[in-house]
């Protein structure tokens, strides 16, 4: 018993992180737990399509746990290329929990609000059914049911929303991007949902890797709700008393047809994500919003 003990501390937890340059995965290194071993792959360091490069990734570095942070998020490109779209969120998805599944590693995998078709009138708990509108969304739909189906236990599906970070392509950068080069912007207001600081999801997939059981599905977010529209309004307050912008200009609130896209969004996204606060408490996303804002003035 003592040595079964001894060798348990010996094996440091491994923990793969598949999508390195990824919002997600850059944010889940940042707030990474010291006692961990940690390896981060790009594309160039596991091919995702080729079931028996996963395997020799895998057999290399022989992690605890594998935390897939990529995926396929241009949300515009994806109406015209469901070809790839499916290609990494579902077809790599299946290839990632055929290995993991086979060597008995536990898989943690993110999805998408944008399941869901927005016309829950209260938050979207993780029994609703989902029904997504967008290429995207089917993709990312694709992905939780192969999962699923390859990998039903030891292995979590975590639904998140509106993510931002200091890294890569979001709603935050692209704000702060347009509101000190435009005269004025227009936002949609008739889409409601959640932020979600990327900084804390990963401290919530931290805490899921020391779990002895862990459930099939989570969502997770910031709390509360809002409209793209009242979300851009506060990354301009906080940004201009923060001094990361130096002029207020005006926003105007339009309605989604109004807005140029391909995609049809949905209208209402929250998740209800109380089966995640006994786990980790989250925040106001507006709290969330000031320390991240914060955080990025003094980088
Ligand atoms: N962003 C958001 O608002 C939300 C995201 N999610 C989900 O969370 C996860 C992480 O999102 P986020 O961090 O924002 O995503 P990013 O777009 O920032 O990063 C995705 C990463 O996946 C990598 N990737 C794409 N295709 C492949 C491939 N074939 N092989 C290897 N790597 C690949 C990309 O690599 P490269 O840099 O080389 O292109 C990129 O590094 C995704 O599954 C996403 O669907 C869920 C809800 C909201
Ligand atoms: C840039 C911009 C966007 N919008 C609208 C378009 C859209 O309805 C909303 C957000 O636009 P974006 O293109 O930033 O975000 P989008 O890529 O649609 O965001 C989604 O990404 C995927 C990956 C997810 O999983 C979702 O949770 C969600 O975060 O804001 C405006 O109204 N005005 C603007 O100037």
């Amino acid at each position: 018993m003592i040595s079964d003990n001894v060798n348990k501390l010996a094996d440091k937890v491994k923990v793969l992180i598949i999508g390195k340059h990824g919002q997600l995965a850059r944010s889940l290194v940042d707030t990474a737990p010291h006692n961990i071993e940690l390896l981060s792959l790009a594309r160039s360091g596991i091919n995702l399509l080729d079931l028996s490069n996963i395997e020799k990734a895998v057999a290399r570095f022989k992690p605890n746990t594998v935390i897939n942070a990529s995926g396929y998020t241009d949300v515009e490109s994806a109406e015209s290329d469901a070809t790839s779209a499916f290609s990494v969120n579902e077809t790599a998805v299946e290839n990632i929990a055929t290995v993991t599944s086979k060597n008995n590693i536990r898989l943690i995998h993110i999805s998408s609000d944008f399941v869901f078709d927005g016309t829950s009138k209260v938050p979207y708990s993780t029994n609703d059914k989902p029904n997504p509108l967008s290429i995207y969304g089917a993709s990312k739909l694709a992905g939780e049911r192969a999962l699923t189906r390859l990998q039903p236990n030891n292995s979590s599906v975590i639904r998140t929303s509106w993510l931002y970070s200091p890294y890569g392509n979001n709603f935050v950068k692209t704000m702060l991007n347009l509101m000190s080069t435009k005269e004025h912007l227009n936002v949609v207001s008739d889409q409601i949902g959640c932020p979600t600081n990327a900084n804390k999801l990963a401290l919530f997939i931290w805490q899921l890797t020391t779990l002895d059981t862990i459930y099939p599905f989570y969502h997770w977010s910031d709390l509360g709700s809002t409209s793209w529209y009242e979300f851009a309004i506060e990354i301009q307050n906080i940004g201009v008393n923060l001094g990361l912008l130096t002029r207020k200009i005006p926003i105007n609130s339009i309605k989604s047809f109004e807005y140029p896209s391909n995609v049809k969004r949905p209208k209402y996204s929250v998740l209800d994500t109380s089966n995640s606060q006994s786990i980790l408490a989250a925040k106001d996303w507006r709290e969330e919003l000031a320390e991240f804002l914060k955080k990025l003035k003094e980088r």
